[in-house]
């Protein structure tokens, strides 16, 4: 039996009475960390398969697979009836029909928003409910579209409460996606042999190398290298391991403010990535676009030709991230291909201009000039 596991066993021995007294209770609080970090392993496991494709006919639904189109995606998501569809046809030039009765949205429903150069595709769904994940209603298809979208806009009822957001975050933690969270800072390498080899480089807090371990353990993996960075909590860790999470960047959208009282906006209004508006009276849509652009952080490049100043009313917009190689791309489909260097003004080099390759990594508001073989 592996040491920690002999451990296990006799804090189990110790509840039950053989233990001294005094170290009871922190042996049962650790032991209720342990099982719970097990647990938690296990339960991952199980949602796991929630993300696989499910085989019933059921399932499939239609107009779901849109096709990604513009610059970025965003996808609605919301409870029915919140005004979602009312949204999309305020701000694109799609009309997807919107009625008082829940359920009026049955597909996926794209448009496009055009906002400082760039092209947004926004797509109206059909409103989920408690159980989605599980596949209550077409639960399982709008999410499988959240999963592809560069930010959530999370449509609220500003008038029901705050049990909706709840239940939403829970229905899209389920299955994997993480709102408005980053990464966590573990470094984590499978290995073919030499046991698990734990360090940290911070205090932890939440876990321990033997939690780490009896997790790794949970899910057969016997041999690897774990790093962690940042005091992380065994979900965090969990996520790590499993490793199809998806970190999304996400807004709290309070729709009809026109039927609540002034406190009540105020108050929605400052909670952290939240955005109060009216459909109905077209309240506070700029600000939420404003919003939005900064939360899908798109990169600008601007061109320039040589001997010429740069071309600043057509902007190349990327996603974070995006290469010299991207630029070209989007230029031309050949240019890369005919690339010699190129010179780029902006924060991603050290001189202005620098001489830079394919692959040197682009920042917002960079300008660039290509030179071609
Ligand atoms: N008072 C008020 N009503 C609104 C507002 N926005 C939308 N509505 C109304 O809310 C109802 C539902 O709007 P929809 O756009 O159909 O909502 P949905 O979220 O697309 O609904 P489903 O497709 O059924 O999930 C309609 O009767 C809209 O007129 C608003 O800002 N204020
Ligand atoms: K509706
Ligand atoms: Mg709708």
């Amino acid at each position: 039996m592996l040491p920690c596991c002999r451990w296990l066993r006799g804090t189990r021995v110790g509840i039950s009475g053989s233990l001294r007294l005094e170290k009871t209770s922190k042996i049962i609080k650790s032991t209720t960390e342990y099982h719970l970090g097990l647990l938690k392993a296990k339960l991952a496991k199980y949602r796991a398969q929630l993300l696989e494709p499910s085989k019933s006919p059921a399932a499939k639904g239609e107009g779901f697979d849109v096709m990604k189109s513009g610059d970025a995606r965003v996808a609605l998501i919301g409870f029915p009836s919140v005004g979602k569809s009312t949204f999309l046809s305020l701000m694109t030039s799609t009309a997807s029909e919107a009625a008082s009765y829940e359920f009026t949205t049955l597909t996926c429903i794209p448009g496009v928003i055009e906002y400082k150069g760039a092209n947004i595709q926004l797509l109206d769904l059909p409103g989920i409910i408690e159980g989605a994940a599980q596949g209550k209603g077409r639960g399982r298809q709008v999410i499988a579209v959240a999963r592809t979208a560069d930010v959530v806009i999370m449509m609220l009822d500003a008038t029901k409460g705050e049990v909706q957001r709840a239940l939403l975050e829970k229905e899209l933690e389920s299955v994997g996606i993480r709102l408005n969270k980053s990464k966590p800072n573990i470094y984590f390498k499978p290995k073919k042999g030499g046991g698990i080899s734990f360090n940290s480089t911070v205090t932890l807090t939440q876990c321990s190398e033997k939690l780490v371990q009896l997790i790794l353990h949970e899910y057969k993996i016997f041999n690897a290298e774990v790093l962690f960075r940042e005091d992380c909590s065994p979900d965090e860790f969990i996520d790590v391991i499993v490793g199809n999470r998806v970190y999304m960047p996400c807004l709290y959208v309070y729709n009809k403010i026109d039927q609540i009282s002034m406190e009540e906006v105020d108050r929605l209004a400052r909670r952290p990535h939240s955005v109060v508006i009216s459909c109905g009276m077209k309240l506070n849509l700029d600000y939420l676009l404003e919003k939005l652009w900064e939360y899908l952080a798109l990169t600008c490049i601007y061109t320039k030709k040589r001997g010429q100043r740069p071309d600043f009313t057509d902007a190349i917009i990327l996603r974070k991230g995006a290469s010299v190689e991207h630029v070209c791309h989007r230029i031309h489909r050949s240019l890369a291909s005919q690339f010699k260097y190129a010179l780029v003004w902006g924060t991603s080099t050290k001189y202005s201009p620098q001489r830079v390759g394919l692959t040197h990594m682009m920042e917002h508001e960079d300008v660039i000039q290509i030179v071609k073989k």
